[in-house]
């Protein structure tokens, strides 16, 4: 080992991750050498001095302390940074009314890059916060007002897709581009990202749905992203009402997916929104080309959309992960998504056959970590603790509530197992149970100092 004492950090304590779908992987006294951002070395097994197992390279030790664990850094495949003002309003109304009534009136307000500047930094800091070291981002129309979002991203280095939003149809009649004006400020908004040089960020290609583009759009827009191998997101099934409407817009398709698919939308950097009324046919498209869903349990809970079945997208081989999607969804945690997704599995297999299996506990955390960095084909470089890859990693305390200055009712010092503490960050945590968020090696965010 060659590291110096800046840039070569050991962790030394408990360590969890997720190495495949249905299982978590426990080490209760693990070593993680990061060196440049790059996990270097994992001892898995340690006893004795960690001398023994470092050598003599000069290092920064990091011994976690009783109660706490590393765990990678959890991966939010849909949310939309410029709703987070609404969070929490307008869940009893279904997609097509809420989007009119609350969604883009409050979109609109985007114009302004001031109002912008102070909601996007807010974002990435709570999203830090709770520990989604990668997002994706949704912005609005507006191309100056995303861009900021992607310089926040940017400045407190989380990792993060940015996509400006096209519509040109079916909005409110104010909220909407001309084609051309869509086209030529996605361009403008990638070369603003490409303009800030950093590998960690990068823009998505973002038509809104179906609905609100044209055919020409969405065909211009898939020839952009094959242009340039960019990553797509979009929404797809997500409410009856807007399948039904989806139809009536393109009546020559079949149905959804093939919408996308003539205009080149789909590919294996392409991310879907819920999915929740994709028929087996779709299922296998979507499959084919490597595309893969956002599963948002709490939002399709709260706006009553349905129940998104991820054991038949998985039976049809179309890669899953999680996404809180801010502002349908009411809560910005990746942890609330995993619990969300338990949740509406459990509820659906009291009205599915006797043999239909809810999601597991290890499941969903699959779904947080290797899932989301699978769907983005960042497999190779995010997702859990394997050498070689970069550390996105969160240091997790069960027990903050008896550290000194959390100011909590306390609870003795408990002695649960390393996977029962899973458990309970799993079905009963929350941001507080977060201490540090590393993205790259970099410590973004912490209980004991706020980003800028
Ligand atoms: N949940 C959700 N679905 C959409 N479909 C089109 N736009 C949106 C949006 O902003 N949120
Ligand atoms: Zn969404």
């Amino acid at each position: 080992m060659t590291g110096t004492l800046e840039n070569c950090l050991v962790f030394d304590g408990p360590l969890v991750h997720s190495c495949s779908r249905n299982q978590i992987t426990t080490h209760e006294r693990a070593l993680v050498v990061v060196e440049n951002g790059k996990i270097t070395k994992v001892v898995e097994n340690v006893t004795g001095d960690v001398k023994e197992h470092l050598g003599s390279g000069k290092y920064q030790m990091k011994k976690l302390e009783k109660g706490q664990f590393l765990c990678p850094g959890f991966v939010d495949l849909h949310t939309h940074a410029p709703q987070f003002p609404n969070q929490g309003l307008g869940m009893d109304m279904p997609l097509l009314d809420w989007l009119q009534t609350y969604t883009f009136p409050l979109e609109m307000k985007y114009e302004d890059e001031g109002f912008a500047e102070k909601v996007y930094k807010n974002v990435v800091k709570s999203t830090l916060k709770s520990g989604t070291t990668t997002a994706c981002y949704f912005g609005t129309i507006h191309r100056k007002s995303t861009t900021r979002l992607a310089q926040a991203v940017s400045r407190m280095g989380q990792r993060g897709l940015v996509g400006k939003v096209n519509m040109n149809q079916n909005s409110n009649g104010k909220y909407v581009e001309k084609t051309e004006d869509s086209m030529k400020e996605t361009l403008n908004f990638i070369q603003d990202v490409s303009e800030l040089n950093n590998p960690l960020v990068e823009p998505v290609i973002t038509p809104r749905f179906a609905i609100s583009c044209s055919m020409d759009l969405l065909k211009e827009l898939g020839k952009l992203a094959a242009s340039g191998n960019y990553y797509i997101q979009t929404h797809i099934s997500e409410n009856k009402a807007e399948v039904e409407f989806t139809k009536e817009v393109f009546p020559d398709q079949p149905n959804y997916a093939e919408v996308y698919n003539v205009s080149g939308l789909l590919t294996n950097k392409t991310i879907l929104g819920h999915g929740i009324y994709l028929s087996d046919e779709e299922q296998k498209v979507i499959a084919s080309k490597g595309t893969a869903v956002a599963h948002c349990p709490n939002s399709n809970t709260w706006l009553k959309s349905g129940i998104c079945d991820v054991r038949k997208l998985w039976s049809n081989n179309v890669k899953v992960g999680l996404g809180t999607d801010i502002g349908a969804g009411s809560v910005s945690s990746i942890i609330d998504a995993m619990r969300s997704a338990l949740a509406v599995s459990i509820n659906k297999s009291f009205y599915s056959s006797e043999d239909y299996k809810p999601l597991t506990y290890p499941e969903v955390f699959f779904l947080a970590t290797l899932g989301g960095a699978e769907a983005l084909n960042k497999q190779e470089s995010i997702g859990n603790f394997m050498v070689g890859k970069d550390f996105d990693a969160l240091l997790i305390d069960t027990e903050w509530q008896n550290r000194p200055d959390m100011n909590a009712p306390t609870f003795t010092m408990t002695d649960h197992s390393l996977i029962e503490r899973v458990q309970k960050l799993i079905y009963s945590g929350d941001d507080r149970n977060i201490a540090e968020v590393y993205v790259c090696g970099r410590l973004v965010s912490s209980r004991n100092i706020s980003s800028k």
